[in-house]
């Protein structure tokens, strides 16, 4: 199972880093970087504004499933794109061996504009949370399909860093396990971790389940301008978008009807 070999990688991707950055050393310059951080903004970029969705767009080069997306990954460019399509806050991928991310992508896109920036990756270990602050992230994405039970602790230690988790869940259970940590923002993956099958019924499902006080936003699997009415339709507050971005960054038809859903068409 491919999500059983993500982990065992990040394991030892984990214990390389700890030989040269303790986890007491990456705490204390967590401790010191929350001291100068920037207002986290990522959850006022998100939340529903009018009867539109908020846009987050995904720095994603490859995946398990689709292998190498976007062979041209130009950091600059990608952001500029995003700022002229005027999305709202960037996701950004740093896991390494399977999605051919970087945790150097971060420092990079901050250095380009002020918008809030999630790091997506996948958390394990308190020492993540420290390096995402060090890093400069201003949300991290939990995985509640992963941390089960735990994510209450992993919760709780985010936001003492001041960091904006991004609860994620695929089923009604997962769903519950959220609700009951008192999360205030809920992510839908459409993709089950396990299968890699995408399907937007799985937010249509779950949402019933969220109380109109969360701020939910749908992952995964978009891949059409229809897509994307479908979810607005269902009054979300935001979706959060990979692949399709990536694979239309030079479409300029594309880019022409995204423009005009984003200008009210309907
Ligand atoms: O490229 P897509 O299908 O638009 O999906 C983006 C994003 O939702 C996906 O990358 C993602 C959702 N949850 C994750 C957890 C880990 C890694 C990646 C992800």
């Amino acid at each position: 199972m491919i999500l059983g070999e993500i982990l065992e990688k990040k394991i030892k991707r984990l214990e390389e880093k700890k030989r040269i950055n303790s986890t007491e050393v990456v705490y204390d310059m967590a401790l010191n970087a929350v001291k100068n951080s920037r207002q986290n903004l990522f959850k006022e970029a998100i939340v529903k504004k009018n009867s539109n969705l908020a846009i987050i767009g995904e720095f994603k080069k490859a995946s398990p499933s689709k292998g190498v997306i976007l062979e041209k990954f130009d950091i600059q460019a990608i952001h500029d794109y995003y700022i002229a399509l005027g999305i709202e806050a960037f996701s950004v991928l740093t896991e390494e061996d399977f999605f051919l991310g970087n945790d150097k992508y971060i420092k990079q896109i901050k250095g380009l504009s002020n918008h809030a920036i999630l790091r997506k990756d996948f958390i394990i270990d308190f020492y993540q949370i420290y390096e995402s602050v060090v890093l400069g992230a201003d949300a991290i994405l939990l995985i509640v399909g992963i941390l089960g039970e735990k994510l209450q602790d992993f919760y709780r230690e985010a936001t003492r860093f001041k960091l904006q988790p991004l609860v994620e869940v695929h089923n009604k259970e997962e769903l519950d396990l959220a609700l009951k940590c008192d999360c205030e923002i809920i992510g839908i993956n459409n993709r089950d971790l396990r299968t890699f099958k995408t399907s937007l019924e799985v937010t249509k499902n779950l949402k019933q389940y969220i109380p109109e006080n969360k701020i939910v936003v749908s992952e995964s699997g978009i891949s059409s301008i229809e897509d994307l009415k479908t979810l607005r339709d269902l009054g979300l507050d935001a979706v959060l978008i990979g692949e399709m971005f990536m694979r239309n960054i030079n479409n300029d038809s594309f880019i022409q009807c995204y423009k005009e859903f984003r200008h009210g068409g309907n």
